[in-house]
């Protein structure tokens, strides 16, 4: 490659567009969602009220003068945004903030009896109580009598496709006329992968090996989670690699990102289930008992930056990882840029910044893409009005060795 390759940044300011319809559609309905599930009082009420006004009609306001973390978010551009539109400052900043805004609104970092609480608890333990929960877990039981490498094979593939199981992106496909949710196991049969170096994916961590230290930067809870975990639980049985470290986020945000309480959640979920599932769960316990399994997070997880501006520290640790998985997308756009590539800009090129063997595995929620081959783009600009980007019908994995 001789240049750093460039696109545009997305932003939400054309009216029409995905991001546009996130900003204007999909955080009322988030608000909505939450002023519902909790008994909040007149103060909260309010402040919810003020936030929806302030990110559909208003500007960018800055964090109270006695916020913790306002340096930091000075840091990530928040002084250079103050007084902008939410619209047209980048639509991945504008994110990351309105879910900011949101937990200060409810009160959960202020000191007081809602600080910590997770407004959208309610639904991700709803999820993970599913009817379609029960029916993932106890599909376990058929694969354990298949050999180890059609039960990796299908382990990675559910851990792809839990990602279509997304709180917030049901909330909008709910919302758009004539789309059928796109809940895993129970809609359309899933299409096949736009990309897939699973062979490499696999190449990195072979069995009996103990290549290392795999990290998975996680993305929803409940039916993304559980079979992330699932993976791990088979990674580390099968000796591909010695330890893992799951990243999740330091707060509640995009909805279902799952935090340290949803982890737990989600393995005293498969101990206490019938079948194989328990013996998951009881390993993946252990697991977490004797360090093999650590669970861990970083501020940045919640920033509104793409990773090549991530902190030192951060950057040390993927780099001393035999394999990095990024789950989902905003992972992925944070991975490479959120920028509108062309759509066979190599993935080897916009992700040269990561510091060590990254592999994301995500279906496709949002319009950026990278590394397809010019036959399977052309084939998917013929087959529609262009949704495949971010229907959630489509996924990819993709690996950088
Ligand atoms: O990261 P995830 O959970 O796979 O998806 C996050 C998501 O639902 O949120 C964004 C819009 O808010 C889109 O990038 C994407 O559709």
């Amino acid at each position: 490659m001789s240049a750093t390759p460039s696109a545009p940044v997305l932003r939400a300011d054309e009216p029409g567009s995905f991001p546009h319809s996130v900003l204007a559609e999909r955080h009322p309905a988030v608000i909505r969602q939450v002023r519902e599930a909790f008994p909040y009082g007149p103060a909260q009420r309010r402040a919810l009220d003020a936030l929806l006004d302030s990110c559909t009609k208003g500007v960018i306001e800055d964090l109270p003068a006695d916020a913790p973390d306002r340096d930091r978010w000075h840091a990530w551009g928040l002084e250079q945004y103050t007084g902008r539109s939410w619209f047209e400052v980048p639509w991945l900043w504008s994110e990351s903030y309105f879910y900011r805004r949101l937990l200060e609104a409810v009160g959960y970092f202020a000191p007081g009896p809602w600080q910590g609480i997770d407004p959208f608890r309610p639904s991700k333990l709803a999820e993970l109580d599913s009817p379609e929960t029960d029916e993932e877990l106890a599909a376990l039981d058929a694969l354990e009598n298949e050999p180890a490498p059609e039960r990796a094979a299908a382990l990675l593939h559910g851990s792809l496709w839990g990602n279509r199981a997304d709180l917030g992106f049901r909330l909008s496909a709910q919302s758009t006329p004539g789309q059928s949710t796109p809940a895993q196991g129970t809609a359309r049969p899933a299409p096949g992968l736009v990309a897939d170096d699973s062979a490499a994916f696999w190449s990195l961590l072979p069995p009996s090996s103990r290549a290392g230290t795999l990290c998975l930067v996680a993305d929803n809870a409940g039916r993304e989670l559980v079979p992330d975990l699932l993976l791990i639980d088979h990674l580390l049985a099968h000796g591909r690699v010695e330890r893992a470290v799951v990243h999740v986020k330091p707060y509640p945000y995009y909805v279902s990102d799952a935090t340290t309480a949803d982890v737990v959640d989600a393995v005293r979920r498969l101990a206490g289930a019938p079948g194989a599932a328990a013996g998951h769960g009881r390993r993946l316990w252990a697991a977490m008992s004797d360090g093999r399994l650590e669970i861990r997070t970083h501020p940045f997880f919640c920033a509104p930056l793409p990773y090549a501006a991530m902190p030192d520290d951060l950057r040390e640790e993927f780099a001393a990882a035999a394999l990095t998985v990024l789950k989902g997308d905003l992972n992925y756009r944070r991975l490479v840029g959120d920028r509108l590539w062309p759509p066979t800009t190599p993935f080897a090129d916009v992700t040269a910044h990561f510091p060590g063997p990254v592999a994301a595995l995500r279906t496709l929620k949002s319009d950026v893409i990278t590394g397809l081959d010019a036959t399977v783009q052309a084939a998917l600009d013929a087959s529609g009005d262009g949704r495949w980007r971010i229907s959630g019908t489509h996924a990819l994995i993709q690996v950088r060795t």
